[in-house]
């Protein structure tokens, strides 16, 4: 049986709005409302979503990067809300995180070599004597040069930066790496070299990654279950091939309308939205897609949807829409999330 490594339940990330002379809290921006997944042992797990839907935060939140406001997350058996800062600190090491703009979190002051370093001693994952040799071998596993061991990181190409990253992360040995938007900024084509990286590396370390990305086509790539989020909750949970064969939600549908579809002989449904984003910090009541969805009832616009397993593909389809439910193919069972 496959092992959840990651286990995150009904997470809440409300951010406080201060305001007024005394700088009280006068309201909230919901970022994430309610949000729970699981992540097995040796997959990808995507998160896509338009801009502010809360991906990223869902990422710092279960990272502790940003204290989350409530809820579970449970990794490898631990229960990382419950742990002091020191702990937390200490868990990192198994919980890496790699972002967009390498470039911004690698400091330009130190050398290839000084990066990996310190990554190894900060977490004491290889002792003195023996980090050298360990350096190389991580320059080699990422693809750069030995010969570029002690350059700065000015000297490398984005995609080469974002190998740099990339060994940061594994110089400590982690499970679980959370890429957030790890291949936006590259060219498509260096993007292709980095996704096949990742690839390579979860098979031969037997890694998790939980891959947080606005693109779809990048996550068709390298997703194994994609769950896709508008306004602060998941609105679909699927296997890649069921998600993008088979959508359910008229939010998924909308943003795979916009994307070449995977089997040129299917036809897609088109579903063109209206309308911005409402804000987070009053999101509308009942379903958060209502005022956008061209299948919305009276009903929507009061009534929560629950995700429910669709009965479609092979590892839980499970989708949140009382329109799905109504149109009734009666394949919606009532699920927990998954
Ligand atoms: N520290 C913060 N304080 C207040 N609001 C925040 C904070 N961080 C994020 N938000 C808000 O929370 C919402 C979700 O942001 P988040 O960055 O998670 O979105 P996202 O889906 O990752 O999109 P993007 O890719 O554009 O970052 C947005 O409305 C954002 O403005």
């Amino acid at each position: 049986m496959r092992k959840e490594i990651l286990k995150v339940k009904d997470l809440k990330q409300h951010f406080p709005i201060k305001g007024g002379i005394f700088g009280r809290t006068i309201n909230h921006v919901k970022a994430v409302d309610g949000v729970s997944f699981s992540v097995y042992e040796g997959e990808t797990v995507s998160i896509v979503g338009e801009s502010g839907c809360g991906k990223s935060t869902t990422g710092r939140a279960i990272l502790r990067l940003d204290e989350p406001t409530s809820g579970h997350v449970e990794f490898d058996g631990k229960d990382l809300l419950a742990l002091r800062k020191s702990e937390m600190r200490k868990e990192r090491k198994n919980i890496q995180v790699i972002f967009q703009d390498p470039y911004a979190s690698l400091n330009p002051r130190q050398t290839v070599r000084e990066i990996l370093r310190e990554a190894m001693s900060i977490q004491r994952t290889v002792p003195k004597e023996k980090q050298n040799k360990r350096i190389l071998e991580l320059m080699e596993i990422v693809g750069l040069g030995k010969h570029q061991i002690d350059r700065f990181p000015h000297e490398f190409s984005g995609g080469q930066r974002q190998r740099i990253g990339i060994a940061r992360a594994l110089a400590v040995e982690p499970q679980l790496i959370i890429c957030d938007e790890a291949v936006s900024a590259l060219d498509v084509s260096i993007q292709a070299q980095v996704i096949n990286l990742l690839k390579k590396l979860q098979r031969e370390f037997n890694l998790t990654y939980l891959f947080i990305s606005h693109d779809l086509g990048v996550v068709r790539h390298i997703s194994d279950r994609i769950i896709v989020m508008y306004l602060g909750k998941i609105v679909e949970i699927a296997d890649k091939k069921s998600l993008f064969t088979n959508p359910q939600h008229p939010y998924t549908k909308s943003l795979l309308s916009a994307i070449p579809s995977i089997d040129p002989d299917k036809k897609r449904e088109r579903v063109i939205l209206t309308g911005d984003v409402p804000s987070p910090i009053n999101p509308p009541t009942g379903c958060r897609f209502h005022t956008r969805c061209p299948f919305a009832t009276e009903r929507c616009a009061k009534e929560i949807p629950e995700l429910r397993d669709t009965g479609q593909g092979e590892n839980g389809h499970q989708a949140a829409c009382h329109y799905l439910e109504e149109i009734g193919t009666g394949l919606m069972q009532p699920t927990n999330a998954r």
